[in-house]
């Protein structure tokens, strides 16, 4: 795998089995991320974009094929997993943020447990942390206290927190009223600026343009197309995609 590349999927099947039938989700999935590169993976409910995110940093195992991130597959040893957890930061649809804890705390316990600083230093990190994502005034607030835009932008800066190599972002503007979309959109905007590698599963067309740089489209566990974002939104090659931004437009 040459250096830059910060993300690779090889021929990635993932069938999930039930008493009564197997579900074959994703279906010989090939792409790689190189640094700095930002890419929106887009498709209908139930195509499999969750479930490729989350085969990255091994949240949900790989049924054949071969994941790595930096150079390590999570199956190489005891410490790859540990080290492929290090090396992601992961926003998901409901923050998931722990309730007990103040924002500040929810952003400190990373650098704490995982890259094994000292209370005062990963306080530090959060706080400078939560500045950036604007939230200077609501550090000590318990998730309960705030707005489900602030939750996430708490979010956001928790997985910044470890210094992750790549961001993955499970739908991170799905939950939010439609008033608090831009104030996380802007904020993942200000992050790719700043050369994170990102990948980004999203239902929200614009969320996908204004971000990334390249669009895969998933259909039925299958990249049915993918390219530069502008360009494919522009000129969809595929009757599947037309037929999908024509019917997404619609709705919105
Ligand atoms: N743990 C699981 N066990 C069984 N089936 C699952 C599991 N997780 C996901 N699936 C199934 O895999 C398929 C793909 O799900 P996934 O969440 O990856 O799709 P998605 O494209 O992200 O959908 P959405 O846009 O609705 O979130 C769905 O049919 C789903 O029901």
């Amino acid at each position: 795998m040459s250096q830059d590349v910060v993300v690779s999927l090889k021929n990635v099947n993932k069938i999930f089995y039930s008493k009564e039938k197997e579900h074959h989700v994703l279906k010989g999935i090939n792409f790689e991320v190189k640094q700095g590169e930002v890419v929106a993976l887009i498709g209908p409910s139930g195509s499999g974009k969750s479930t490729c995110l989350r085969t990255i940093n091994a949240l949900e195992t790989i049924t054949s094929g071969n994941v790595e991130v930096c150079g390590i597959n999570y199956r190489d040893s005891k410490q790859s997993l540990h080290m492929i957890r290090r090396n992601t930061g992961m926003i998901f649809q409901r923050f998931e943020l722990f309730p007990h804890m103040t924002a500040k705390e929810n952003v400190a316990l990373g650098p704490q447990l995982v890259l094994g600083k000292s209370k005062e230093e990963s306080t530090q990190m959060a706080t400078d942390l939560l500045k950036r994502v604007g939230l200077s005034a609501h550090m000590d607030k318990y998730p309960r206290g705030l707005s489900g835009g602030q939750q996430q932008r708490v979010a956001i800066a928790r997985a910044l927190a470890i210094n992750p190599k790549v961001l993955l972002c499970d739908e991170p503007t799905s939950a939010l009223d439609p008033e608090l979309v831009d104030e996380v959109v802007d904020i993942l905007v200000d992050i790719a600026r700043t050369g994170m590698t990102m990948i980004v599963v999203t239902h929200e067309l614009y969320f996908a343009q204004k971000v990334s740089h390249r669009t895969m489209f998933l259909e039925s566990g299958l990249i049915v197309e993918q390219g530069n974002t502008k360009e494919m939104f522009a000129a969809p090659k595929t009757e599947r995609l037309q037929t999908f931004l024509k019917r997404i437009t619609h709705q919105t």
